[in-house]
């Protein structure tokens, strides 16, 4: 058996810090957090109240969850942002990005000047966030142009459609692919026939309001969600994507005697669709439709 001194030895060598809180948020022990390349020392909290070190935003977050594994009587875990600035004491930190932790919390059976009392183990996994963040945004991008790709375009049309259906907002969609690219990618090689796409991607990239989303669809198509335009708004946006298009590559050395324009097919999403398919179906046969009739061209169904 160890003695107290040796328990109070190996607490405080604990790499993660572990508070003893009260309901109310009162920071009543602190043992460990030993490891120095994420803790600070925390031991000046003790006696002092998350109300009145933590900003208030995030502090009732702290209390509620208190009371939430408390009123549970089971393990609580949860993730949370905190970055020293929201931390009265805390130095300031030297970068921008954000700190966060995975907290365990067990209520205790115990109470301290009658207050119920909970243990929480914080553990730092910004590490892990920052490589959760940048494998969500490697898996949505796509590699040449850096837009979205299909499979965000896809998640993008479901959150539109389903917003559409319970809140009655319109939403536009643009399909369109360049013309000829086979013809510039046999005359002038696969390098131009990607450049061509690049420069396609950043004009309409240019053209477009932040609040539009641009996907690269596939090969040389693209889609572009357009919330809250009505069809008739969203031709003319087809309009300006394809005039600028067309001014982008107008006298252009790079792309040979190839001129580049693109072919767009609007359309709106209906109350009768029964999903985004249909109205990605309608935009495409509109596109095909403008590349019947000549290309370089925008057609609405
Ligand atoms: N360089 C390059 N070419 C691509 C890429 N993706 C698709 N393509 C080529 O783009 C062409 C697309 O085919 P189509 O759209 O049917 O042909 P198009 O010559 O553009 O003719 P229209 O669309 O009918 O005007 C094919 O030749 C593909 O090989 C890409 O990422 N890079």
């Amino acid at each position: 058996m160890i003695n107290a001194e040796q328990m109070s030895a190996v607490l405080a060598a604990l790499p993660d810090p572990a508070f003893l809180l009260s309901r109310s948020g009162k920071y009543v022990a602190i043992f460990g957090g030993k490891d120095e390349r994420y803790y600070h020392d925390g031991s000046n909290l003790i006696g002092k109240s998350i109300n009145d070190l933590i900003v208030p935003e995030k502090a009732s977050w702290f209390i509620d969850t208190i009371a939430r594994a408390l009123d549970s009587q089971a393990l609580l875990i949860e993730e949370y942002e905190l970055s020293n600035q929201d931390v009265k004491g805390l130095p300031k930190q030297d970068t921008t990005e954000k700190m966060w932790f995975e907290a365990r919390i067990t209520p205790l059976d115990f109470k301290v000047n009658d207050e119920d009392m909970v243990l929480w183990v914080a553990s730092n996994i910004s590490q892990r966030r920052r490589l959760e963040t940048q494998l969500r945004e490697q898996s949505d991008t796509d590699l040449l142009t850096g837009l979205f790709n299909r499979r965000r375009l896809e998640r993008e049309l479901s959150y539109h459609f389903n917003a559409f259906k319970r809140h009655d907002y319109c939403v536009s969609i643009l399909m369109f692919d360049l013309d000829h690219l086979k013809a510039l990618n046999d005359s002038a090689g696969h390098h131009a026939g990607d450049k061509a796409i690049c420069k396609v991607a950043s004009t309409c990239q240019k053209t477009l309001r932040q609040t539009d989303i641009l996907c690269r669809f596939g090969g040389d198509e693209f889609v572009v969600i357009l919330p809250h335009i009505q069809k008739d708004k969203a031709i003319q946006t087809a309009q300006r994507l394809r005039q600028n298009v067309k001014l982008a590559f107008k006298g252009s050395q790079d792309f040979g005697l190839n001129t580049i324009t693109i072919s767009v097919g609007v359309t709106e999403i209906l109350a009768s669709d029964p999903s985004y398919t249909q109205a990605l179906k309608r935009a495409d046969a509109a596109m095909y439709k403008a590349k019947n009739q000549g290309r370089d061209r925008v057609c609405a169904q």
